[in-house]
């Protein structure tokens, strides 16, 4: 799915008016019916003595208007706050208003006009709040007398449910002012492209998106760097096995991993690299982890270091398919000297992770030595440790885009919403996921992923985007089943079969 900025979002809003045609006012009629069609499913009735609808005088508090006619119609007890801080009144506003006025003479809506926070009402503890004050139409930073009541509302316990966009958020730039805190969001057609980073949560809460039936031509000619990755994308990157496939059309990967003390991560990423459904593996490690790597993964074949402790040295490099490296492999010298060599001699795309990206950090010379078309796959502490510091994540997904086309490789970085850079400046959001991957080795097994999939002939861009779905998707099943404390990275691996299961019936 693509991410538009709020300027497309307006200009797609503009081309379906006119050619559709629509009346904007029934446009803005088809988008509360969207988001009343959620809110009864997610809030029934039963649940909450009574919806406040609080609006501003803008498009964003037309919708509000139109959404508390579309409860009230449900069964719904509601009462309107219109916030008197303006003139300005856009004419959908207005027609809505003379709707929710008739609903008010025949006693079924209460509307009441606030002009200061001491005029806000005390809400009940069984009361939702829903934002329709501003969307996306916010052009300067809150202050004033709808900071103060944006204050008010956050000391409330009441949930709250933003239309759109919590007011207050920038949607294309860093935040800056008074915000709402909205539990949940629910974002006309596309999420935002902040509601995707970690410092906009506190206010978007959980997001939803659907579609109100924006121009779908228009908005596929529209150039967007931004997608969230969707099954849909993912569905038309999946390859089913050809009934007379063998291991050896599955590839061979080489996994260069793990150091003394640190052999778990090199069987994680090797066994999620199996599960992934590489045809063939071979890990290299060092000495001490020859019979660990043999009883924990008997599917493997294991190539052995010169070294007891650490990797410092590999033949054969042109007879495996896909080479990945960097899980626990340590950064001691001999370790880099090797690393380099390697990078200067492969030529083909390469699955970079951990202390590979480290190593990178340390020596910035050497990002030209990597192949183009190589994966790396930093945590926001790798990234720093490589490109420095950022202020916020609009400046590190700037400075991710910006290095991923200067050396000509993917960049994923991991996280909430992991986000995979290409070559061509181009970003896409996972969308699956949850904080109970945030666990010692789960990274491992995305690289693990990568390799496999690479092995299997997806191409770079496709493995990042089916790689991270699927990641993070083997984490959300798994979460629902051993809770999101006790997930571990072992599990990950072992619910990425449910995964792809899931991923085949979508
Ligand atoms: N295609 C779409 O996405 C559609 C959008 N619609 C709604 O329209 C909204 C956008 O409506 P508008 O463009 O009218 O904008 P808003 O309703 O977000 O607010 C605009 C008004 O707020 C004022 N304002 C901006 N920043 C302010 C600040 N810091 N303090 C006080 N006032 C401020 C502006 O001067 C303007 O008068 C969307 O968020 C959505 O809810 C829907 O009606 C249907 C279609
Ligand atoms: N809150 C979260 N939501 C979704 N995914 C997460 C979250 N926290 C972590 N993850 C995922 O878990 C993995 C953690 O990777 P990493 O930090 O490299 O772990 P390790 O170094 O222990 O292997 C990444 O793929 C990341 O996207
Ligand atoms: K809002």
């Amino acid at each position: 799915m693509k991410i538009l900025s709020t300027t497309q979002t307006r200009e797609a809003d503009a081309y379906t008016i006119a050619h559709e045609p629509i009346l904007s006012i029934d446009l803005m009629e088809r988008a509360s019916r969207t988001f009343t069609s959620w809110f009864v499913k997610k809030f029934p009735k039963s649940t909450f003595e009574m919806v406040s609808v609080i609006c501003g005088k803008g498009n964003n508090g037309g919708d509000g208007l139109a959404i508390a006619r579309l409860l009230e119609e449900r069964g719904y007890d509601v009462a309107v706050f219109i916030l008197n801080l303006t003139d300005n009144e856009t004419e959908d506003f207005k027609t809505n208003l003379e709707r929710v006025r008739q609903l008010q003479d025949l006693n079924k809506v209460v509307i009441k006009e606030v002009s200061s926070v001491e005029e806000m009402p005390v809400f009940g503890g069984d009361e939702i709040l829903i934002d329709a004050m501003l969307g996306s139409g916010l052009n300067r930073p809150i202050t004033g007398a709808l900071a103060d009541i944006l204050h008010f509302l956050n000391e409330c316990e009441n949930t709250v449910v933003a239309v759109d966009v919590p007011t207050g958020v920038f949607t294309d730039m860093p935040t800056v002012g008074a915000c709402i805190e909205a539990d949940y969001t629910f974002a006309f057609e596309f999420p935002k492209l902040a509601f995707l980073f970690p410092e906009n949560f506190h206010y978007v809460g959980d997001f939803v998106c659907a579609s109100i039936g924006l121009d779908q031509k228009y908005i596929a000619s529209v150039d967007s760097p931004y997608y969230y990755i969707t099954s849909d994308i993912v569905k038309r990157i999946y390859k089913r096995r050809d009934k007379f496939a063998h291991k050896g059309v599955f590839g061979h990967a080489l996994l260069i991993m793990g150091s003394y003390g640190k052999m778990g991560a090199a069987i994680l990423a090797t066994r999620a690299c199996l599960r992934a459904g590489v045809g063939l593996v071979t890990v290299h490690v060092p000495i001490c982890g020859y019979e660990v790597m043999q009883t924990a993964v008997p599917e493997a074949m294991v190539s052995l270091d010169e070294d007891r402790f650490i990797f410092t040295k590999v033949y054969d490099l042109p007879k495996y398919s896909t080479i990945a490296i960097g899980c626990g492999l340590s950064t001691k010298n001999r370790t880099r000297n090797a690393l380099c060599y390697m990078l200067k001699h492969l030529n083909r795309p390469t699955v970079l992770d951990a202390d590979a990206l480290n190593i990178l950090g340390q020596s910035p010379d050497w990002f030209e030595y990597i192949p183009k078309g190589s994966i790396l796959t930093p945590h926001p502490k790798e990234f720093e440790r490589m490109f420095g510091k950022v202020y916020d994540n609009f400046e590190r997904n700037e400075l991710q885009r910006r290095k991923a086309q200067e050396f000509g490789v993917y960049i994923i970085l991991k996280g909430a919403n992991t986000c995979v850079a290409t070559p061509e400046g181009v970003c896409y959001f996972n969308s699956t996921g949850n904080p109970g991957m945030g666990t010692a080795g789960s990274g491992d097994v995305l690289t693990g992923i990568l390799a496999g999939l690479l092995s299997q002939e997806y191409d770079p861009l496709e493995a990042c985007i089916l790689g991270v779905y699927i990641h993070g998707l083997a984490g959300d099943i798994a979460a629902e089943v051993e809770s999101e404390e006790s997930l571990t990275a072992g599990d990950l691996v072992n619910y990425l079969g449910k995964a792809f299961l899931k991923l085949r019936k979508l």
